[in-house]
């Protein structure tokens, strides 16, 4: 299944160790076209080995993942072209403006200069940038940087967009407004995003919850659905009662 209909992400039985010592233990999830999904664990938890992975920054695993039904190994070009992603790392240039920023990233991906700039300002527009576009990324706000790189992970379209700790160093306000701004992408755009955090005041109730310890999927549900499933009152208790276990694979 490829195109519209395929998943935006199916990981199938994913493992990943560095140097022997396991990180990931034969993950399986899948998130369709237009769904938003925290990807919820303690630090160590392996969300970020997981984004490497599936960006392929790493290589050396055991598994299946596959982008809007393009398999990472056999259809590499097609299924990279498929996603964008924002790094726990701050990765602009802060001496280049947030246009040649952007223009740098339409070349990495191929496009000529008009078509780069013409979808650079699109996005600039929808995260509230475009009078922005002059500026050096040293003189922005972390919020706005932050912004900056999702719009630059929006320039090719992708079907499936990656955050990792998107909101790290941000004030409650700036924070709120990315959380916000994620879910109006899946909504109105229907792009999927990965949203991985270790913050539970960022999940809503209806979002659904991937909770990661140790390496394994220790729940996929929505989140409302968790405290109760695990006989607590919050989302913060069921993470706790979940994150406590010594073993969290068995
Ligand atoms: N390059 C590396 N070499 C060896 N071990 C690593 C490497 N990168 C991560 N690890 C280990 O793999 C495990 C998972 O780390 P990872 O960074 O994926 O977790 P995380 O959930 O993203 O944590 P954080 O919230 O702190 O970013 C940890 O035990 C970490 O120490």
């Amino acid at each position: 299944m490829r195109g519209e209909t395929a998943p935006a992400l199916e990981v199938a039985g994913l493992s990943f160790a560095y140097n022997g010592k396991p990180v990931l233990d034969a993950l399986s999830v899948a998130i369709a076209a237009g769904e938003f999904v925290v990807l919820l664990g303690p630090n160590g938890a392996g969300k970020t080995t997981l984004f490497s992975l599936i960006t392929r920054l790493h290589d050396r695993r055991q598994g299946e993942i596959r982008i809007g039904g393009f398999d990472m190994r056999r259809q590499a070009v097609q299924a990279q072209a498929r996603i964008g992603v924002v790094f726990q790392q701050p990765t602009l240039d802060p001496d280049l403006s947030v246009a040649q920023n952007l223009a740098y990233h339409g070349a990495l991906h191929g496009m000529g200069r008009r078509e780069a700039r013409s979808r650079a300002e699109a996005q600039l527009e929808r995260v509230g940038l475009a009078a922005q576009r002059r500026t050096r990324v040293r003189r922005l706000s972390g919020g706005q940087r932050r912004r900056v790189e999702i719009a630059r992970g929006l320039m090719h379209s992708p079907r499936l967009l990656l955050l990792d700790e998107p909101t790290v160093g941000l004030d409650i306000a700036s924070r709120r407004e990315l959380v916000e701004h994620a879910h109006r992408l899946c909504a109105e755009e229907g792009v999927a995003v990965l949203w991985a955090t270790h913050l539970i005041d960022e999940v809503r109730p209806s979002d659904r919850v991937l909770v990661l310890h140790r390496g394994c999927l220790l729940a996929d549900e929505r989140a409302e659905a968790l405290p109760t499933r695990l006989g607590v009152d919050s989302l913060g208790e069921a993470f706790d009662r979940l994150v406590d276990g010594e073993s969290p694979c068995e």
